[in-house]
């Protein structure tokens, strides 16, 4: 009989999960995806629930590693919520369970994995399309995942610049507090963005924030927000001129405002260049849409209860 599950809560993922294991592990796993082995990964376009009186959605994330032998699901809530407001714009629970009995094995929260797989992967976006010589990088948003991503693009790369733009003093006060490293303020996206060689956008913006006509041709740019049908971070310009990749392109097709209403093409999925079947275009200017996918969420929070178990096994 198995046990109960056991319940890994905020704290004890953030000093478990640590970007240089976490990264290996979610680059096979998009290599994995893209191969479109159903023994490897099973993981259906997520469900989507409207939850119309709070402005929000709850996604459904369920995913099965066969060979692997793991199985999850992320439950994650997300909100358009104005600035001012004290609620979290994403929660999220990742519950694993074990494919051969069905139990659930370990109850986890899903806000730390979120955060740092997100931005872990959009790291993998700039290691594979990236011009190497980048030197100055751009963050258009100040919440969770603009922390994060600060994070593992420093740790990752040595840029000589780091600029930062929110729509409020405040919140570019609060991010510059918050990390670790030296952050220029910018007052404005054209100011961040001019000459960058990298830009991340996590914004909750519906409305493009970023417009092509101010990215330097041959930047990468990592769009993380607006994962609606009907919203934008970009704009048609960018979207038209810079060559896309997506985590997942069925999700890309289904979810993201940005490809869907520009009518631009998915030249390939990350997957598909750590595979080797499509190229990386580092000399043109390339955008990752992404979306988030479950299969990140598996391995993260497999990753997760491994070092747990570790740990608990320790005298
Ligand atoms: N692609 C993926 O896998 C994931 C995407 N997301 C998305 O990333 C975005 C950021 O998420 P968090 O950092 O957790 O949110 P957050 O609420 O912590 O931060 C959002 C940031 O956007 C700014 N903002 C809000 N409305 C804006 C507007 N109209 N124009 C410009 N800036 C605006 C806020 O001031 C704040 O700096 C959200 O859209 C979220 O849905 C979140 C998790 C995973
Ligand atoms: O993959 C994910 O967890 C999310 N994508 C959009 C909001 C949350």
């Amino acid at each position: 009989m198995a046990g109960p599950p056991v319940v890994i809560w905020k704290q004890e993922v953030e000093r478990l999960l640590r970007y240089r294991e976490l990264v290996p592990r979610l680059e096979e796993a998009l290599g994995k995806c893209s191969r479109r082995d159903r023994a490897e990964v099973i993981q259906p376009v997520r469900t989507s629930l409207p939850l119309q009186k709070h402005d929000g959605f709850l996604l459904l994330m369920p995913t099965y590693m066969e060979k692997d032998k793991v199985l999850s699901t992320k439950l994650v809530c997300f909100y358009k919520r104005e600035d001012g407001s004290t609620l979290p714009a994403v929660q999220a629970t990742v519950v694993l369970l074990d494919p051969e009995y069905g139990n659930v094995k370990a109850v986890m929260d899903g806000e730390v994995i979120t955060g740092m797989r997100t931005a872990a992967v959009s790291a993998i976006s700039a290691k594979l399309l990236m011009r190497p010589e980048a030197e100055v990088l751009a963050i258009l948003g100040t919440g969770k995942q603009a922390l994060s991503h600060y994070d593992v693009f420093t740790e990752m790369f040595l840029f000589k610049e780091v600029r930062v733009w929110s729509r409020t003093r405040q919140g570019a006060e609060r991010f510059c507090r918050s990390v670790s490293g030296p952050v220029t303020v910018c007052a404005s996206v054209e100011e961040a963005v001019r000459g960058a060689d990298a830009i991340v956008t996590v914004t909750r913006s519906t409305e493009p924030v970023l417009f092509g006509q101010w990215v330097k041709p041959g930047a990468h740019v990592a769009a993380v927000g607006a994962c609606r049908p009907d919203w934008r971070e970009l704009d048609d310009v960018l979207m038209k001129e810079a060559v896309v990749y997506a985590d997942s392109r069925e999700g890309a097709m289904t979810e993201s405002g940005d490809i869907i209403l520009s009518g631009a093409e998915v030249f390939a999925e990350l997957g598909d260049v750590i595979n080797g079947t499509k190229p990386s275009h580092r000399e043109k200017t390339t955008v990752f849409k992404s979306l988030g996918m479950g299969v990140e969420d598996a391995v993260s929070a497999e990753l997760v209860f491994d070092q747990w178990k570790a740990k608990a096994s320790k005298p």
